[in-house]
């Protein structure tokens, strides 16, 4: 690294910006995994040599190997091949070396939650001990993680400096936040036109991220005063996402008493001008949204405060609703007085949302675990999970192998090509044909018709 920009938080924004247009500044990115991997592509693509750190050896070895590890992600592998083959982009998992080498540290590290919702934050803990130890003097760092309000300046920062203080924030290292906003699916897309939060511990540290992140993304940055109020916007839009989930949900349960279709009822509402639709189904998953409630709800309890009941409410709402699908089911093999014990469900998706491979926090992963304490014969069909071992069970290869002699139909994901599913096949393959549709796949009076035995979440029956 040259002498300059082992001084780079010292530099005046016209040397910031000659560094970076002679792609002389190196940028290490910590995890590289569906948040870091495409972040480290996009600042190799600016130029920057970049350096991909993770734990993962065999992410690593196949990144290494020019193996795109995210084939859902379009437009994404092309440049991931072309950075590979420049030597833009390297993977290690040695953060030692990496660190020694660049002058900007972004970190992408997992923020999730323990099983008593607690927010986790050890990967971020534990690099932050490393960066510690390795960190080159008057580097940069930037979270890209989704972290609670005060975890920069309470914890982080701390552990970075050390006990010993070999480093001071503001000094002899400088960092802020630019909190990831991409939507898994479409990460290309939101790089390329979702503007951006930045916050730093001081003026300059935001100036020095904003002409960083200015190279590479071609989006509006909107400064923020600091890293927790940047922290709490990125986690305002989720859970505002969370808790209007939770009213739909919590609408759909009254109106499947009502006999009324809420999907008709939303497709009205959203007409008028200012209704932001949101949609019920059998739960809300992900890695971001259930853990950023629980993100905003901790951030009360580790500072004493009552705890937000709307956000909590909502959470109990959504994480009612697998266990509402359940009882749908349980209805419908009622009425033909089939058991639901040592029944066979077919379950139809398992993504924790359309048109993606994840199945973080899954609603799927709670109902199956249900129906496996039911003794339940469980077959999944997934597009994004082909004959692959998903919760332990063995996903078919053909929808039909799912479906054939099933008792049931469990729609869990609405995965864009499920909409161009004919319904009878149920009747084909199924002797009393039962479809449970969380997402609102099909059209209720084409099942009746079809004489096939449906419920659906916030559906009449
Ligand atoms: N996935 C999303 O939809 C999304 C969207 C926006 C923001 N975010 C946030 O971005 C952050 C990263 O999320 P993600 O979805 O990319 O997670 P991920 O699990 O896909 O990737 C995290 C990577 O970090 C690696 N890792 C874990 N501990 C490590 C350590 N100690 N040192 C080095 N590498 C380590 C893992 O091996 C993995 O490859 C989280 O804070 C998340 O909330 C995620
Ligand atoms: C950067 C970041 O944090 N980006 C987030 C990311 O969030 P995400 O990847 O977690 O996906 P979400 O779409 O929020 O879904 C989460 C769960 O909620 C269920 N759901 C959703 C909508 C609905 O009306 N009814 C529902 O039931 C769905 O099935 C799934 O289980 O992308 C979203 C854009 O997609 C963004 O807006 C959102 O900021």
């Amino acid at each position: 690294m040259n002498l300059e920009l082992s001084k780079i938080i010292t530099l005046q924004s016209d040397q910031i910006n000659s560094q970076l247009n002679l792609d002389s500044i190196k940028v290490a990115v910590v995890g590289i995994g569906r948040i870091g991997l495409p972040t480290a592509i996009l600042f190799a693509k600016s130029g920057l040599t970049t350096i991909g750190v993770d734990i993962n050896q065999n992410l690593v070895e196949k990144i290494n190997h020019s193996i795109f590890p995210l084939d859902d992600e379009p437009g994404m592998k092309e440049i991931f091949n072309d950075v590979i083959k420049n030597k833009k982009l390297i993977a290690t998992v040695d953060i030692k070396h990496a660190l020694s080498q660049v002058n900007v540290v972004i970190l992408s590290l997992p923020t999730p939650m323990t099983d008593n919702n607690i927010p986790d934050y050890s990967s971020l803990e534990s690099v932050g001990k490393q960066i510690h130890d390795f960190l080159c003097p008057n580097s940069l760092v930037i979270v890209e993680s989704t972290v609670e309000p005060g975890f920069i300046e309470n914890i982080l920062i701390p552990i970075i400096e050390g006990q010993d203080k070999k480093f001071e924030a503001g000094k002899s290292f400088s960092i802020g936040v630019c909190p990831e906003t991409a939507n898994p699916g479409e990460i290309l897309k939101d790089f390329k036109t979702l503007p951006r939060l930045v916050g730093g511990i001081n003026n300059k540290s935001s100036e020095l991220i904003s002409l960083i992140y200015s190279h590479v993304f071609s989006v509006d940055l909107i400064q923020m005063p600091n890293c927790k109020t940047a922290n709490a916007v990125k986690l305002t839009t989720n859970v505002f996402r969370d808790v209007n989930i939770a009213f739909v949900n919590e609408l759909a349960l009254l109106f499947e008493k009502l006999g009324i279709d809420i999907f008709t009822v939303l497709d009205a509402a959203k007409r008028k001008y200012n209704f932001q639709v949101h949609y019920p189904g059998s739960g809300v998953g992900g890695p971001c949204l259930p853990v950023n409630s629980y993100q905003i709800i901790n951030s009360a309890l580790s500072n004493s405060l009552p705890i937000p009941k709307l956000i909590s409410v909502s959470r109990e709402i959504n994480e009612r609703m697998p266990i509402h699908t359940l009882q749908l089911l349980k209805d419908a093999l009622d009425s033909i007085d089939k058991k639901i014990i040592k029944s066979t469900i077919g379950i139809l998706g398992v993504s924790y949302k359309p048109n993606v491979k994840d199945i973080q926090l899954a609603p799927a992963e709670k109902i199956i675990s249900e129906l496996k304490s039911l003794e339940c014969n469980i077959k999944i069909f997934d597009p994004y999970f082909i004959s692959t071992d998903v919760f332990s069970i063995r996903t078919e290869q053909k929808i039909e192998d799912m479906i054939s002699n099933s008792d049931a139909i469990l729609i869990l994901t609405a995965h864009q090509n499920f909409f161009s599913i004919n319904p009878e096949i149920f009747n084909k393959l199924m002797k009393k044909p039962i479809v449970i549709d969380t997402r609102g796949i099909f059209d209720i009076t084409e099942l009746n018709r079809l004489k096939i035995i449906y419920r659906g979440i916030g559906r009449p029956y």
